[in-house]
């Protein structure tokens, strides 16, 4: 469950979230649209620590991660590589030189979820944008984080490969996660978020 209260956050005395709030249950999708610049992407920053709230409240049951748009992987390395980073904040620094085994299970089963354990060694550089928008989504996993937020998580993708990771995003509402994506297309939160929340300009 993600839990935010009256929300603040001003960028040099210009104030862009004045009380924002949100709820969303475990199992449900919430898609955020808005215009340009009314402070969805500050929300979810602020949600997972990239920024610092002036004011407000956040509850988050267990852990949050965050997928972007523009896909923070490292190409060079694995599709199963990339997803063991998301075990990173839990392991020692001795044992993360090298991803322990049973890190390297999880993640192989994170992939697994997003459909893609069959690409696991494969180079991210080789994969489409899609399937490494999937695999962003299961480091995500991997970071075993109850509540996934995508900011505009399809908005640099193909058609098919947007529905794909929408899908995606809703099944693991439906396994029992809080999801949150802030989105630019209507017509993909109508057709999978259980709920839209629109942001004032
Ligand atoms: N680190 C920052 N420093 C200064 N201003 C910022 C910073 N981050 C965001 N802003 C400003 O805050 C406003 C809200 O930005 P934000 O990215 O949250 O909007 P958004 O609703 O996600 O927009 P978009 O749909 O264009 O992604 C914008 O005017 C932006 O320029």
């Amino acid at each position: 469950m993600l839990a935010i209260r009256g929300l603040r956050k001003s960028f040099g005395g210009r104030t862009v979230l004045d009380g924002f709030d949100l709820r969303v249950e475990d199992g449900e999708f919430v898609a955020l649209l808005g215009p340009n610049g009314s402070g969805k992407s500050t929300a979810l920053r602020c949600v997972v620590g990239l920024e610092t709230p002036d004011g407000g409240e956040i509850d988050v049951t267990g852990s949050a991660a965050m997928v972007f748009q523009k896909i923070h992987l490292v190409g060079r390395r694995t599709a199963l590589d990339n997803v063991c980073t998301g075990a990173l904040a839990r392991l020692s620094l001795r044992r993360s030189l090298l991803f322990p085994a049973e890190v390297r299970e999880e993640a192989m089963r994170c992939l697994e979820r997003v459909g893609l354990a069959d690409r696991a060694l494969e180079k991210c550089a080789r994969l489409s944008g899609g399937q490494q928008q999937r695999v962003a989504v299961a480091r995500a996993l991997c970071q075993r984080a109850n509540v996934i937020l995508a900011d505009e998580p399809v908005s640099a993708l193909d058609p098919q490969a947007a529905v794909q990771v929408m899908e995606l995003l809703g099944a693991l509402a439906a396994e029992g996660m809080a999801v949150v994506a802030v989105l630019h297309q209507p017509e993909l939160a109508r057709t999978y978020a259980h709920r839209i929340v629109e942001m004032a300009a």
